[in-house]
């Protein structure tokens, strides 16, 4: 069976755990060389982000919303490497158009940055180009907005060579419109060589040239990007087929980044898949093989973790990805149900599904993470979500019944059907419990008489012992 490659055994254990200290080791690696030979790689790349102070605008919402979302862009931050050292939100009834906060908090921010030494302020939002402009301008540090952090993340996290195309598309088209604004940061982070006095006016003319070049030279790179993320997508889609051709039933997992996914993954199959306690730690999907109490095979694949407001260059460029849930024949979201506001996940990662036309696939809702979990949160979800289940990958609690939801929801193999096998196709017999659901066996004198519900192409197999 061709799709058995994708199946990794026993020694991912170890892969994993070296996964986890391969990324501890090249975190926080500073004082890089920041000469910059090429926009795409390296300008970009490197964000360098090392201590920062948060900043957000509360238009909407509770104080714990607006704390919840602050919390979150920590996590990220320190995600991406970075020391937060302060965080500060604005209450304002909408986003400042010029500076993102408004205009009179920048100079307070400003004082932030000075007295803690941060050398990045981190924007929780999207922020147009001429708002980090601005902020940029004013502040003398470099600002970054949580799209861009987002980016960072997933370009320190992507693993396989589809990912990293997948990120560096994402990158590059959210560096297009903002192609002015950063070269102008950086040669004045540089120390203003090159590109004419301060920026601003004298950067017209030599400066715009340039600008044209790469401009140009990074359309050429999303092309090519595009092209050989097309063409690992004819390749996975490959993949796909021949396992629905064998008729493997598949369960995907997806959920809110951190929710505990992978470790869910681990616990139903054994896998050592990397676990951190990290946003996005998961990249690139793994798929394990698991077998149902019956004997029937199925698919586990992991997927990249969604968060609010994920950026749309992100949901693009891995469009491919999120699609192999929209392929799967049950959808296993799980909930942090130790997060403060699991329902705010839910809806985020919902809305990431449609976008992928995953809604349409049965979705299984598992609460994860019960061993730490508020009770009284807990007792909110069993009544607004009936029929959700509730596990620990940690303790191992509630995951049988976990284990058997799932297989009562595996698509039933669609026909039934009495053969005798003869005792020298011992093969067959080996896939109709693999592939079927086994409802009676007998030896006969024939061979083994089997009554069974198989899928088609095994069906067809089996056309000339039945009965
Ligand atoms: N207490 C507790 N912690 C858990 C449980 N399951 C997972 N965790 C922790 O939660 C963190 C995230 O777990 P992962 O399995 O990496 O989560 P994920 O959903 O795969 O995350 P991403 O791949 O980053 O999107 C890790 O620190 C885990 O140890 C659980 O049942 N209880
Ligand atoms: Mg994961």
């Amino acid at each position: 069976m061709s799709d058995i490659k994708q199946f990794v055994t026993d020694d991912m254990v170890t892969t994993g755990d070296f996964e986890l200290e391969e990324r501890h080791s090249l975190r926080r690696v500073a004082g890089l060389s920041t000469e910059l030979t090429d926009v795409t790689e390296v300008e970009y790349r490197q964000l360098r982000l090392e201590r920062v102070v948060l900043v957000g605008v509360w238009t909407d919402g509770t104080v714990a919303d607006a704390d919840n979302s602050m919390i979150e862009l920590a996590a990220l931050a320190e995600t991406a490497g970075s020391e937060v050292l302060e965080g500060l939100v604005q209450r304002r009834r909408a986003i400042d158009p010029a500076t993102f906060i408004g205009r009179g908090k920048v100079d307070e921010l400003k004082d932030a940055v000075v007295n803690t030494g941060a050398d990045t302020v981190i924007c929780d939002g999207e922020l147009s180009p001429s708002q980090l402009r601005n902020l940029e301008e004013r502040l003398n540090v470099k600002v970054v907005d949580r799209t861009a952090l987002i980016l960072d993340i997933f370009a320190q996290h992507a693993k396989s060579k589809e990912g990293k195309a997948q990120v560096e598309l994402a990158q590059l088209q959210y560096l297009v419109p903002r192609l002015r604004g950063w070269g102008m940061t950086l040669s004045r982070q540089a120390g203003g060589s090159g590109s004419g006095a301060g920026g601003g006016v004298g950067l017209r003319g030599p400066g715009e040239t340039k600008l044209e070049i790469d401009r140009r030279r990074i359309n050429t790179r999303i092309a090519k990007l595009r092209r050989e993320i097309k063409a690992m997508r004819i390749i996975r889609d490959t993949k796909r087929a021949s396992r629905a051709r064998n008729e493997v039933p598949g369960v995907a997992i997806a959920g809110y980044t951190n929710a505990g996914k992978s470790s869910l993954l681990n616990r139903l199959t054994g896998a050592g898949v990397l676990v951190e306690n990290a946003l996005f730690a998961t990249l690139d999907p793994t798929t394990r093989r698991a077998r149902a109490a019956d004997g029937r095979e199925y698919t586990l694949s992991d997927t990249v973790g969604f968060v609010r407001h994920l950026p749309h260059q992100i949901v693009e460029a891995f469009r491919s990805t999120l699609e192999e849930v929209a392929g799967a024949d049950l959808v296993l979201h799980v909930v942090d149900g130790a997060h403060p506001n699991p329902a705010e996940q839910v809806r985020a990662v919902r809305e990431v599904l449609a976008d992928v036309d995953a809604d349409r696939v049965p979705e299984l809702l598992v609460v994860n993470k019960i061993d730490m979990a508020d009770p009284e949160t807990l007792l909110m979800i069993k009544r607004d979500w009936p029929g959700v289940m509730f596990v620990s990958a940690h303790t191992g609690e509630g995951i049988e019944e976990l284990r058997a939801a799932i297989e009562e929801r595996l698509p039933r193999p669609a026909i039934e059907l009495r053969a005798v096998v003869p005792y020298d196709r011992g093969d067959l017999v080996d896939r109709v419990h693999r592939l079927g659901e086994v409802l009676s066996t007998e030896h006969g004198e024939g061979g083994t008489l089997v009554h069974v519900r198989v899928p088609r192409g095994l069906a067809a197999e089996l056309q000339p012992y039945v009965q």
